[in-house]
């Protein structure tokens, strides 16, 4: 099922936290909010929840009707980042959980009960675990439990508040793969929250990035990594440096190079910034077409170097990343003047709007 919200907002006091949210959670997607700390991600969720009233608008679960404050207990299966399972209960009872403490008329078989655990204990591959106490499990193997037992009560859709949050950076990543491979699987709507870009581009199908209460764009991993459409999306998404140049004629000018700007060739001349991610500034030896730039520091990550330059006309700070054969073919060294060339930038006019 849909989720639909309209002109939602939401003031606490005099603060607006949410600003005019529209937006459409379509069915069986996994959506990601993302956001800088403060940024609404959080209110959005519990409002989508119905444990927040919007001060105004509505949310709707398209289909039924129905909107948020009238939505069914049992709808929605619920993971937070500290979601404290019962410790005096074993994994598998934790998981029964739901379904034991409803009411007679609506409450499964024992046998039923029993074989919906084992299932959703299986699909949380902690099959062998069932009789353990939450105290002897991982932190990550916690999360999968308290997901199952979110899924437990066939819920039709699942809110997620940065469930992956409290894990150290090894288990988080196995536990993001494992819930895309899982969402692939059951296909249930779900929107969970994260202020992590590579979480939010590695498993949502969607992104909904919010910047002080407002939405920033909405789209794909690929849209918005690809196409950010505003500055702040560009600054979010990752690592960048700014060119300052002047857009003439369908062509930026940075210095002495010339980018091809077709998106703005009905611009016939005005000030702009070119962004460029660290793996789009190609370092050359050749003079011609390049920006003079001073190599100040050279870090080697592994895979890539990181390589960070001033520039000798403006004395702006650059980085540049390179694969390793390329480094290494450069012969590069602390103190030389190379050449910066553009591989790909997005060009924005001055006032920032595009
Ligand atoms: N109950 C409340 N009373 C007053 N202000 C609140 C309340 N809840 C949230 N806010 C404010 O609303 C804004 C958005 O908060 P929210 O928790 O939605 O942000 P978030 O994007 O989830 O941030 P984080 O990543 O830090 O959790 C913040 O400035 C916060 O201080």
């Amino acid at each position: 099922m849909p989720i639909e919200i309209q002109n939602v907002q939401k003031n606490f006091g005099s603060f607006t936290a949410l600003k005019d949210v529209n937006l459409i959670i379509p069915d069986g997607e996994l959506v990601a909010l993302l956001g800088p700390s403060g940024s609404g991600k959080t209110t959005l969720l519990r409002i989508i929840a119905g444990l927040e009233e919007a001060s105004s608008g509505s949310v709707r679960f398209v289909g039924e009707g129905k909107s948020s404050s009238k939505i069914q207990n049992g709808e929605v299966g619920f993971v937070f980042q500290h979601y404290a399972l019962f410790r005096h209960m074993t994994i598998a009872e934790n998981i029964a959980f739901g379904l034991e403490v409803r009411p007679k008329s609506t409450r499964p078989s024992k046998q039923e009960i029993q074989e919906k655990v084992s299932k959703l204990l299986t699909l949380i591959q902690l099959e062998k675990f069932h009789n353990r106490y939450p105290h002897e499990l991982s932190g990550g193997q916690r999360q999968r439990v308290a997901l199952a037992r979110a899924l437990a009560i066939e819920p039709k859709f699942l809110l997620l508040d940065e469930p992956f949050g409290a894990l150290d950076a090894k288990v988080r990543k196995e536990l993001r793969n494992w819930l895309r491979r899982l969402h692939d699987e059951i296909h249930i709507t779900s929107v969970f929250v994260t202020h992590d870009q590579e979480e939010a581009l590695e498993v949502s199908d969607r992104i909904v990035i919010l910047n002080q209460g407002q939405l920033e764009q909405v789209g794909s991993p690929d849209e918005v990594y690809n196409k950010p459409k505003s500055p702040f999306v560009f600054h979010f998404l990752g690592d960048v440096n700014l060119f300052h140049g002047r857009i003439e004629e369908g062509k930026t000018k940075i210095g002495n190079i010339a980018l091809d700007s077709s998106e703005h060739e009905n611009i016939k001349e005005s000030d702009a910034v070119a962004y460029v991610r660290p793996y789009d500034v190609e370092i050359v030896r050749e003079k011609e077409q390049g920006i003079a730039a001073e190599i100040q520091y050279i870090h080697s990550t592994g895979r890539n170097v990181r390589v960070e330059l001033k520039r000798v006309d403006t004395g702006t700070l650059i980085e540049s990343v390179l694969e390793q054969e390329t480094y290494k073919y450069l012969n590069l060294l602390p103190g030389e003047t190379v050449y910066l060339r553009i591989k790909k930038a997005k060009v924005y006019v001055e006032d920032f709007s595009i």
